[in-house]
């Protein structure tokens, strides 16, 4: 089974919330797993679930619930009160109410670990940060030196800080998780597979914060190559990186266009190829260009010269990261970083039709192309598809409205900016989502009347959750 980290784990918990599921229904699952394994493996009835206040606490109040014919008590570290979570809490007031052996602690001698065959370690999971001092860190050493079986929910708690549970046992949710140990139990809480196919909000948290104090370029330098006998393309290519948070973007285009593109915005800084079209005669200037820029976005608005094709033969290769799309997607051509065709072009580049094809067979299709061509694809469709080779996403935002010209640049542009923060694969597939939902929400506004502009002015809107 796949291993999967924890910000990947965190970031599919936000996308089931976006789907639906909720918390408190994983929260139960997660506790009746917990129960199930504490019956597998007890060796007697008499069970201490010592339990900290957020989620991995309320894994626990639940697993106490499931586990009628035991005896089991539970310590809560602290004032229920503090219970800092809405579905920690309610299964807390459900113990309450029900009379279960609850006891609130304040000094970790209050811990009657003596009598208990098995210790159930909830003090924290996922959310533990920073140092771990006072009650927790007592009642983690008194858990260590009571010589009892010990099973850990999801995680024991405080690994990765100053102290830790050493524990006979991790019972972990949905998929192993890095550095848990070799006993490892991972139980299913529900989460189908769709949850890890489709992205969601989650998958924005997946791209590198900006820190509070990042300077100027710091969160992305984009370089737009294209324009030709099309100007608006590349500006909306641009703009769309620009408001999905690019620092800086510079377009690089043909001459008379690049006179074009300055006029549409004064956002945009652009710079002027020496002739009419797309040549080798400017790879020096642009290879300039292109290593003062994190990622190159190219093909919008290029045309068909035959010099262009050659130029953009010699300008893949030299970017670190870089996505293809539009007039940039030839057959022939070397290939790299993120590639962003529709079904057509995917035709085109591949010689792969995708026409007739269910769902199944188009993935398995692309995913092979990706594999085989080491790169990460992202097409765009009613549904969009985005493979590194190996893993799969399907995107499910959008509109028959955005086949108005220019969404696919947008895109491009939103790809660009999340590429210089994330991995090609994260970041198409945020980039996915971003879009289609920026345009589901001008569609709200503008119905079948949206322009792609529109598009990009939703930008910020569509990546606020
Ligand atoms: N992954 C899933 O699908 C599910 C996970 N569940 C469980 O939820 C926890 C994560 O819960 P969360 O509330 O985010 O955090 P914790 O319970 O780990 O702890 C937060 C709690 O502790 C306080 N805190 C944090 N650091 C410290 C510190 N150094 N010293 C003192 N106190 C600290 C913080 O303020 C909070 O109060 C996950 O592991 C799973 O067990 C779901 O229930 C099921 C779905
Ligand atoms: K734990």
């Amino acid at each position: 089974m796949r291993i999967i980290s924890w910000e990947e784990m965190q970031a599919l918990d936000a996308n089931c919330l976006y789907f639906g599921l909720l918390p408190l229904q994983l929260m139960e699952n997660a506790g009746a797993a917990i129960a199930r394994e504490v019956v597998a493996s007890s060796p007697g009835k008499r069970v201490a679930i010592v339990a900290g206040r957020g989620n991995n606490g309320g894994d626990a109040f639940v697993a106490a619930r499931h586990l009628s014919g035991y005896n089991a008590t539970v310590y809560l570290l602290g004032r229920s009160r503090d219970i800092s979570t809405e579905e920690a809490r309610r299964n807390w007031e459900i113990l309450e109410r029900l009379h279960l052996d609850l006891r609130e602690i304040k000094d970790a001698e209050d811990l009657m670990l003596d009598e208990c065959d098995l210790i159930v370690d909830a003090i924290f999971g996922t959310g533990v940060r920073g140092r771990v001092s006072g009650l927790e860190a007592e009642a983690i050493d008194a858990i260590n030196r009571s010589g009892k079986k010990v099973l850990s929910v999801d995680i024991p708690s405080g690994l990765g800080t100053n102290k830790a549970v050493r524990a006979d046992y991790v019972v972990t949710f949905h998929r192993p998780k890095p550095d848990l140990g070799e006993r490892v139990i991972v139980a299913d809480i529900g989460i189908p597979p769709g949850a890890e196919l489709f992205v969601g909000p989650g998958d924005l948290g997946l791209l590198k914060k900006r820190s509070s104090e990042s300077h100027k370029g710091d969160s992305g330098r984009i370089l737009v190559i294209g324009g030709g006998p099309y100007t608006g393309a590349p500006a909306l290519t641009a703009l769309a990186a620009l408001r999905a948070g690019a620092d800086i973007v510079t377009v690089a285009a043909p001459a008379r266009a690049a006179k074009t593109i300055s006029c549409f915005s004064p956002n945009l800084i652009v710079r002027e190829l020496s002739e009419d079209h797309l040549s080798a005669n400017d790879l020096q200037p642009l290879q300039d260009l292109i290593a003062a820029h994190d990622v190159v976005v190219m093909g919008m608005g290029l045309g068909r010269h035959p010099d262009t094709r050659d130029a953009i033969a010699s300008i893949i290769p030299l970017a670190e990261k870089v996505v293809i799309d539009a007039d940039a997607l030839l057959p022939g051509l070397p290939l790299k970083g993120l590639v962003t065709p529709h079904a057509g072009e995917f035709q085109r580049i591949s010689g792969i039709s995708l026409i007739d094809l269910d769902y199944k067979e188009r993935t398995e299709l692309v995913r092979g192309y990706a594999w085989e061509r080491g790169v990460t694809i992202l097409l765009k469709g009613k549904v969009d598809l985005i493979t590194d080779g190996e893993i799969v996403r399907a995107n499910t935002t959008g509109n028959p409205g955005m086949t108005v010209g220019g969404t696919g640049d947008v895109l491009a542009g939103i790809a660009a900016a999340f590429y210089a923060r994330a991995s090609a694969l994260r970041a198409a597939s945020a980039a996915a989502f971003v879009n289609g939902r920026a345009g589901d929400l001008v569609y709200l506004e503008k119905g079948f009347g949206m322009l792609a502009t529109d598009v990009v002015e939703m930008i910020p809107q569509a990546m606020r959750f």
